[in-house]
């Protein structure tokens, strides 16, 4: 497979993707507005007053990745920005500097992900909480579910009333992490003790009617961490609104039974219906994604253009035996629709885009 010939723009950082699928990224393409870069933290304290500080221009809202050592943050975030297979995370190493990645794949998704090293002293003095936790959209707090959480509960705790001090704004949502390895009755119990666990903490510090805290339970061995993303994400997003009225609206219409507006490259949803998402609709949706992209890479281009593989004529039809059909069309060139119909329901519909597009353009949302 002609790895270059993959969109540049769903590789949101230099060179640095690795993993397998259409979606490797080669040599030194870079995202619109992409770009990683990293700098110390603690050690070498002048990088914080130095105006080359790399994030002093970036406009895009944080999120910052944070929790305790082999938490999983990086994996979290090359799993789902980088295509990293799960497996190949086994032989990433301690991150030691923050490394920063602004992300602008498209008007609805623009913020920079700011990836901490785990020994994080909130009493160094080098730590500068104001200039962390400023512009900060959410807090994305990891913590290992597989090891003893005690640790990472005060450290929660600690960077809760860091980041409330600095912002009133701050989103916490906490990822019960690595849930691969555990039986649902212990996920349950699990999350059960740390939703009471942190309750407990946010009543002890005085802040229990000031920040609401967001659990998932998450792994990067299945799509849970995708749509806990997604749900991050569409926090940060100021359209969500119209955006949900404007779907609502578009299957009301069309009789499908759920539709989801994806990034394509990262397979995070930024809106989707009101009615429920289901994990294994979701999951359903994602394959998808790859179905197209990889048969689109093998198939649809020729040698002589260099063009991407998903564009204006990327659209597929999938008739599973369970009477559901999926439909897929792309909406521009980071941005697809993925709806479900059942199958009686299902007359083609060859201008999904257009009667979506046609909603939009008598909207102001768009
Ligand atoms: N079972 C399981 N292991 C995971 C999961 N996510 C990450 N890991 C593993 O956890 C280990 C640590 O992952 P990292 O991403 O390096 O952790 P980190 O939080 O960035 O670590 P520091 O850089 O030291 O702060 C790696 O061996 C990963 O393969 C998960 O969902 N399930």
């Amino acid at each position: 497979m002609d790895a270059l010939k993959w969109n540049p723009s769903w590789s949101y950082a230099p060179g640095t993707s690795v993993g397998g699928g259409p979606g490797t990224s080669v040599g030194h393409s870079q995202g619109v507005g992409g770009g990683a870069s990293e700098y110390n933290y603690g050690t070498t304290p002048s990088q914080y007053d130095s105006d080359s500080r790399p994030d002093k221009d970036s406009k895009y809202p944080k999120i910052l990745l944070m929790g305790l050592r082999r938490s999983g943050k990086s994996s979290i975030q090359k799993v789902v920005f980088h295509k990293m297979s799960p497996n190949e995370t086994l032989f990433l190493e301690s991150t030691s500097l923050i490394v920063k990645e602004d992300i602008a794949n498209s008007s609805f998704f623009q913020f920079s992900i700011w990836d901490f090293p785990g020994q994080i002293d909130f009493f160094d003095s080098t730590f500068e909480s104001e200039k962390i936790f400023d512009n900060c959209g959410a807090i994305i707090f990891v913590i290992d579910a597989q090891d003893d959480y005690s640790e990472a509960m005060a450290t929660l705790s600690e960077t809760i009333t860091r980041a409330h001090n600095v912002s009133r704004d701050i989103k916490f949502e906490v990822f019960i992490h690595k849930v691969d390895g555990l039986s649902d009755d212990i996920k349950i119990e699990t999350q059960r003790d740390i939703h009471q666990r942190s309750s407990d903490d946010l009543m002890e510090s005085g802040l229990e009617d000031r920040v609401q805290l967001s659990f998932y339970l998450t792994s990067i061995y299945d799509h849970s961490i995708f749509e806990a993303f997604s749900k991050v994400i569409q926090k940060l997003i100021p359209q969500l609104p119209a955006l949900e009225d404007l779907l609502n609206l578009f299957v009301s219409r069309t009789r499908i039974e759920k539709a989801f507006l994806f990034d394509v490259g990262s397979k995070i949803y930024i809106a989707t219906d009101s009615s429920p998402v289901d994990m294994q609709s979701y999951e359903l949706c994602c394959n998808m994604i790859d179905v197209v992209i990889d048969v689109s890479c093998i198939y649809g281009l020729s040698d002589e253009n260099d063009e991407s593989a998903f564009d204006h004529k990327s659209s597929s039809v999938i008739k599973l035996n369970n009477s559901t059909t999926l439909y897929l069309k792309e909406i521009s060139r980071v941005l697809a629709m993925v709806c479900i119909f059942r199958s009686e329901n299902y007359a083609l519909p060859g201008n999904v885009k257009h009667i979506f597009l046609d909603i939009c353009e008598h909207n102001d949302a768009c």
